[in-house]
């Protein structure tokens, strides 16, 4: 609901959004420029009787002296039957330069209060600024929950959904920014209510002009005592009389109030304060333009950069998950539906056996509705059961519309409670085979909410695992139900092999670094960057196998390693490739895989062919970021991948530091052994708040673990907490 709302408003707003964050963004400069040029003497060194006395020297004619929120001090004049403003230094009161409005400015604020319209633009503005205050709330109740209540929301955002434009960038952007917005689109909502009367205006209270006036000759300007007794900063206008009319007087405004000043004493004649209400909503108006604190327009201009960015991410965002949503057919609405089927999908498989099940549901009479896990509703009229379908990634996590089930379902009534099955998803490749399906059904088995049949599990995809499934779940609910899937044909590309390198045939461990590129006349390579996977169909079978990619889209290869395993199907097709032949797959986004942004330092851990994406990173690593990769091979002869690389990588900085353990040579040793051996080194960087990315065999990453628990006790810190804060990923297999 509240991401529907983000979403609507931000789509319905956006044009109107983006005239006004960038204009607001221009306008921003304005202060800081004009405070750039402005000489400002400090408080106490200089009061408004020295300057004006300064000021009186040098324009014979001066008539008005005002200072602008920014510092800048202007003499409006008259010289020789001629006005002229001028922009002068308050401390000498020479003459800067002639005080000329900028008319590109002057523009850009009618744009930006107006759309360059009357009234109706302005009040355009005004509801487009209240928009964008729902949109900063929305947003920032999106960013708790995804972090998992309020008190988080300032911890590291982890990885996120798949797909070429990652969701977690968004969200820091979005973080990042969020105050800064809040307060520019309310104190405009603010400003905008004041102009249309919604709210009531506090006016200045003005002094009672006094009649008085003794006729006496004026006293030299420097010597009168109002005038001394305030400080430049606080002046905003000094009006001066008229000099042929010894009864005029001066007039002086300052931040706090106004009032009139005899010529000949250079007393206050009368002052008015300005009152606390006039005082609140100038400080308002000064918090929006920016005018008087140039450093925080700076900042609000900076943070209004980000909608358009905000914007176009947000659009994208949207648009990969309405294309990565299968198309359901017959899905009756939440209030409506006797059966809820929630969906727990990272590459969106899942989606088509909830299609299937959907279809054999409302064959046999039920009212089905699907939804991703993440969508899981505090309440279902007229449910009377709940299927929960999921896959499971990482090593044992939820998938990307599942990975805020658990925390949701913790917050459930607990009449909730309904007849419960879990199928689960996975491939008994990994250690931890469908174990975010064995999640939820413990907890839900700790709930005590009735289990409709056993847990079962789908391993790859098998339609006939799932139909077997559909029997037994008929049975649970007394109906006929008949299942069919048939999986949809997953868009491959192929893809020619340019050249393969040979490690590991000395112990006999074939591993070979394959490059490939998209075949010339199909175009070029889609975008990936390294830790993403491409996944390729060995011919004769329909199930793929993914491989860490070791390069950007942007380095014109696709680049794997691969390590050919004994009757393994697609290792077995892919060492046995020559350049010139061709395979079938395609790239499959792994956001959840990535180094995180900023400067700190990244500890890259792998073994084997482990080195894939690690290697990815280290080339791309352009800013020198400092990188420290340990990394196990077997023998140093004859499988220390990319050793050249390496060194050349070490030399320009890329890469920091390189430990590297074989496990046959002479002094048998695993990675783990050299993370042990340099623990103060890695409790320093983990301290200094690095990040750890890890890849390869989930045994080698279990006993990395083992060691990483060690190394961390003494810093209070552990495997688990780093995990829990996004600074310790895996991808195993
Ligand atoms: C990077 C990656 C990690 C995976 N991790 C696991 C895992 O830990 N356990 C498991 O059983 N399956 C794992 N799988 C397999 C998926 O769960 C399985 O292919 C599932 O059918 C995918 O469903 P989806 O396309 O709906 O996300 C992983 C797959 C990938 C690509």
């Amino acid at each position: 609901m509240l991401r529907r709302l983000h979403l609507i408003i931000g789509l319905f707003a956006a044009l109107f959004l983006l005239v006004l964050a960038v204009s607001g963004a221009v306008l921003s400069l304005e202060p800081a420029l004009q405070r750039a040029g402005a000489t400002i003497p400090a408080r106490g060194m200089m009061s408004v009787a020295d300057l004006a006395q300064k000021a009186e020297r040098a324009y014979p004619g001066i008539e008005q002296l005002e200072r602008l929120p920014s510092g800048a001090v202007l003499v409006y004049f008259t010289h020789e039957g001629q006005s002229g403003a001028d922009l002068i230094n308050p401390v000498s009161g020479e003459r800067l330069a002639a005080y000329q409005p900028s008319a590109f400015f002057s523009w850009v604020k009618d744009l930006h209060r107006a759309f360059l319209w009357d009234d109706r633009g302005r009040a355009t503005a005004g509801i487009s600024a209240l928009l964008m205050a729902v949109i900063c709330l929305s947003g920032i109740a999106l960013l708790a929950s995804r972090a998992g209540g309020w008190r988080k929301l300032l911890s590291p955002i982890r990885g996120a959904a798949n797909g070429a434009i990652s969701p977690r960038l968004h969200a820091e952007i979005a973080r990042a920014a969020a105050l800064a917005l809040l307060l520019s689109a309310l104190t405009a909502v603010w400003m905008s209510a004041l102009r249309f009367e919604l709210l009531p205006e506090a006016v200045e209270q003005e002094a009672d002009f006094t009649q008085s006036v003794v006729a006496l000759p004026p006293a030299p300007i420097g010597t009168l005592p109002a005038l001394q007794q305030v400080d430049l900063q606080d002046l905003h206008q000094l009006i001066f009389p008229f000099r042929a009319d010894p009864l005029d007087v001066y007039t002086l405004r300052t931040h706090q109030g106004s009032g009139y000043v005899d010529q000949a004493s250079g007393q206050w004649l009368s002052y008015a304060d300005y009152g606390n209400t006039a005082t609140l909503q100038n400080f308002i108006m000064e918090l929006h333009t920016g005018e008087a604190y140039w450093w925080l327009g700076l900042l609000l201009g900076l943070a209004a950069l980000t909608v358009p960015v905000l914007t176009i991410t947000g659009i994208l965002i949207w648009w990969q998950r309405q294309r990565a949503k299968p198309q359901l057919t017959g899905n009756t609405p939440r209030h409506l539906a006797d059966t809820i089927v929630l969906v727990g999908s990272e590459t969106n498989t899942t989606w088509g056996f909830a299609k299937s099940l959907l279809e054999g549901l409302t064959a046999a009479g039920c009212r089905v509705h699907v939804a991703p896990m993440n969508e899981l509703a505090h309440h279902y009229a007229k449910a009377r059961r709940l299927l929960i379908l999921t896959a499971t990634y990482g090593d044992g996590d939820a998938p990307a519309s599942a990975n805020q089930f658990m925390h949701k379902l913790d917050k459930l009534p607990v009449v909730s409670a309904l007849p419960w099955a879990v199928l689960g998803f996975g491939d008994r490749q990994f250690c931890s085979f469908c174990a975010f399906a064995d999640e939820v059904t413990q907890y839900l088995q700790r709930q005590q909410w009735p289990q409709l049949l056993p847990t079962e599990y789908i391993d790859r995809q098998s339609g006939s695992s799932f139909e077997h499934w559909g029997m037994a779940l008929g049975q649970a609910i007394d109906m006929p139900l008949s299942l069919h899937y048939t999986p949809a044909p997953r868009a491959t590309q192929p893809l020619v092999l340019l050249q393969r390198e040979n490690y590991g045939e000395a112990v006999n461990a074939l591993t070979c670094v394959l490059r490939f590129n998209r075949v010339a006349s199909r175009g070029a390579l889609p975008a990936f960057s390294a830790g993403d996977l491409v996944s390729i169909v060995p011919p004769g079978s329909d199930a793929p196998r993914f491989y860490s990619l070791a390069s950007n889209s942007k380095d014109g290869v696709l680049e794997i390693c691969v390590r050919q395993q004994n009757n393994g199907l697609c290792s077995s097709f892919l060492c046995s490739m020559q350049p010139g032949d061709c395979a079938d797959g395609f790239i499959q986004y792994n956001a959840r895989f990535k180094p995180c942004s900023g400067k700190s330092a990244i500890i890259l851990i792998g073994a084997g062919t482990g080195i894939s994406p690690l290697i990815g990173f280290i080339r791309a690593n352009k800013s020198q970021r400092p990188m420290h990769l340990y990394w196990g091979g077997r023998l140093a002869e004859s499988d220390f991948l990319y050793q050249h690389e390496l060194r050349s990588l070490l030399t320009d900085k890329h890469l920091l530091q390189l430990h590297v353990a074989f496990s046959r040579s002479s002094k048998p040793e695993y990675v783990q052994h050299k993370l042990l051996e340099d623990a103060v080194n890695i409790r320093h960087l983990v301290n200094a708040n690095a990040q750890i990315l890890l890849c390869g065999g989930r045994k080698m990453a279990n006993d990395v673990a083992s060691s990483m628990d060690i190394i961390l006790a003494p810093l209070s810190l552990d495997v688990a907490k780093l995990k829990q804060q996004g600074r310790y990923l895996e991808d195993t297999y």
